[in-house]
């Protein structure tokens, strides 16, 4: 269980995250939703310790986040970031291999091969392993990230949860790896982690989310199933637009339509 109580964080005199509480349940792929500025990244950076909180504790399980060394995190803490500045020639298996760092100290291990390996399989990018990393297109280079994080949190810690944290992470991708994507992150969900990822698209986050948090101006106006926490009026209140929900019979989760 990933616990955050009372999160606040504040730059330059301006008040970002306005104490924001909840728990976030291995199992459930959660999502959080809200317009641009709204302090989603803010909040998920406070969650994966890349961001030190003004106020407020991060529990991952027993252990206050800001307590654990980076080294011990790197192991099970993943994070996704929107964008991942790789001005090297590297090939795709050495930046997968960049996820194994926190797990070795001189060489690589077989099994870390194998598990970048495994990781590149996952993704559906086995066959691009020996490329240079920067002739890729932005959606290859992104799925290669996805596999550098999963190579990373690959196996489950002695004790305790893995944690697997995305900002926006299918925005280069297209309509048909956005959901092999997503589907990926309910799996790993499903594998004793706790997965968090902001997302943009209502409707992806109305068909795979578990559990949505909306955020509005540093602040939680909405939790919960995304068929329950998501309405009409909050769409309204949220993005100013006025949106429709539909449930189709065709399909098990409803849709916005704006
Ligand atoms: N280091 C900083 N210095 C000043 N302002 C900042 C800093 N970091 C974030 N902000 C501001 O805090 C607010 C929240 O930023 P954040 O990146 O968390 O928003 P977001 O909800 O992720 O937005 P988007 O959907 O556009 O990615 C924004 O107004 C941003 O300009």
């Amino acid at each position: 269980m990933l616990k955050l109580e009372n999160l606040r964080f504040s730059i330059g005199g301006n008040e970002i995250i306005k104490g924001v509480s909840g728990e976030f349940e291995p199992g459930k792929l959660s999502m959080i939703i809200g317009p641009n500025g709204s302090g989603k990244s803010t909040l998920l950076k406070m969650m994966s310790g890349t961001l030190t909180p003004t106020m407020g504790t991060v529990w991952l399980g027993d252990s206050v986040l800001k307590k654990q060394s980076e080294k011990k995190l790197a192991k099970y803490r993943a994070v996704l970031s929107q964008q991942t500045d790789m001005p090297f020639p590297l090939t795709v298996e050495e930046v997968v291999m960049m996820g194994r760092y926190p797990h070795f100290h001189y060489k690589a291990s077989v099994k870390d091969v194998e598990i970048c390996h495994l990781a590149l399989e996952r993704l559906q990018m086995k066959s691009f392993a020996n490329r240079n990393y920067l002739t890729l297109s932005g959606g290859e280079q992104q799925r290669v990230h996805f596999a550098r994080v999963l190579a990373q949190i690959w196996e489950p810690p002695k004790q305790g949860l893995r944690y697997l944290f995305l900002d926006e992470p299918i925005t280069s991708l297209d309509l048909g790896y956005q959901h092999e994507f997503l589907k990926i992150a309910k799996e790993i969900a499903l594998e004793n982690t706790v997965v968090v990822a902001i997302i943009h698209d209502l409707n992806l986050a109305m068909q795979y989310a578990d559990y949505l948090v909306a955020i509005k101006a540093g602040r939680i106006v909405s939790e919960g199933r995304p068929g329950v926490a998501l309405t009409e009026k909050l769409m309204l209140d949220l993005y100013g637009v006025p949106a429709r929900i539909i449930y189709p019979q065709e399909v098990d989760f409803p849709i916005v339509a704006i």
